[in-house]
């Protein structure tokens, strides 16, 4: 495993001298991957990903306990060996990745990374040393408005705390590509509503592109970021929240007539989605677009708008 390469600092010393490529007008993708295979022993948990970011896309990142969320967020910084597969951030491909490349990157990890005998000043200063940005006046004002004693040993901060110290850190260096893996696992609801404003100012601000990890649905619906659902190994479906949940529909009811439905109406199931039902009834959502807008209920079959705990429960079976 190889996690020297984006989880510390980027080496100092060549950084200066490749500050050119850091440049954020890189018209390239911020994360592009193609068929990527990651497993432990022979059980696949990534299985042919495709993904691909674009800047200042914002992507919450869903999937059940165990669905592999951890595992494709650190193959795509190369804290993980994957097997097969191609990664590139800003365009260049994962194992070429140069330092200003890496200066771009900011990552939240899911279980501290923080030196715990460092105070968070002293660790602070730590990275400051290595990036050629750094926004001090973002990190004091974030100190400030978190509520971190800066002078605390890390260890004796709150799980909390920790966790927005290690985003103070990931932010501070304002990188072109933030990943945080559960960023908000152990903030209360008023840390959640400032993270999740600090990240929409980050866009605003930046365009930065913005992949994070998480269980907590209602955080997403108030913000209404693209969406990520990674169900068997893939991105079984990527789109705006609001968009998804204005355009999907649960059809219920005799299959024939849900089907006859289908066909009249061109309706086609949602992405991956299995077709389920049992014996002569058939229930499934489909995507309703301009050329094929949502249905009238018909006959005996059901038409009804899908609240996002349920297209989550579906699209991560
Ligand atoms: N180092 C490892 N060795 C063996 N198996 C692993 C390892 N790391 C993860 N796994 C397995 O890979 C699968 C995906 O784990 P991963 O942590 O990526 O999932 P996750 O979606 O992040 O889960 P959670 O939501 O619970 O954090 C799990 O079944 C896990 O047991």
């Amino acid at each position: 495993m190889n996690v020297s390469t984006t989880h510390a600092p980027p080496a100092r010393g060549s950084l200066a001298s490749s500050l050119h490529a850091a440049s954020p007008f890189v018209p390239a993708a911020s994360v592009e991957v193609k068929g990527l295979h990651v497993g432990y022993g022979k059980r696949p948990v990534i299985d042919g990903l495709d993904w691909q970011l674009v800047p200042g896309q914002v992507v919450g990142l869903l999937g059940r306990n165990g669905a592999g969320k951890t595992t494709l967020l650190e193959a795509l910084l190369g804290l993980r060996d994957v097997d097969s597969g191609s990664v590139s951030l800003f365009g260049q491909p994962l194992a070429a990745l140069d330092d200003a490349a890496r200066a771009r990157i900011g990552f939240v990890p899911q279980a501290s990374d923080l030196f715990p005998w460092l105070t968070g000043a002293q660790l602070l200063a730590y990275f400051r040393s290595f990036y050629p940005r750094w926004n001090e006046a973002k990190v004091e004002a974030l100190l400030t408005r978190w509520d971190i004693d800066r002078n605390l040993p890390i260890a004796r901060l709150s799980g909390g705390q920790q966790q927005r110290l290690s985003i103070i850190r990931a932010l501070a260096h304002e990188p072109d590509l933030l990943v945080l893996d559960e960023p908000v696992a152990s903030l209360d609801p008023v840390g959640r509503r400032d993270f999740l404003r600090e990240l929409v100012e980050q866009v605003l601000d930046r365009g930065t592109t913005v992949v994070f990890s998480t269980h907590i649905l209602s955080d997403l619906e108030r913000v209404a970021f693209n969406v990520a659902f990674l169900a068997r190994g893939r991105i079984a479906l990527q789109a705006p929240l609001d968009e998804l949940i204005e355009t999907t529909r649960r059809l219920s009811g005799p299959a024939a007539e849900v089907r006859a439905l289908m066909q009249a109406q061109a309706l086609q199931p949602l992405a991956g989605m299995p077709v389920t039902g049992a014996g002569e009834r058939l229930r499934l959502l489909v995507r309703c677009t301009a050329d094929a807008p949502a249905p009238a209920p018909a006959g005996a079959v059901l038409v009804e708008k899908v609240g996002f705990e349920d297209l989550y429960a579906e699209l991560t079976a």
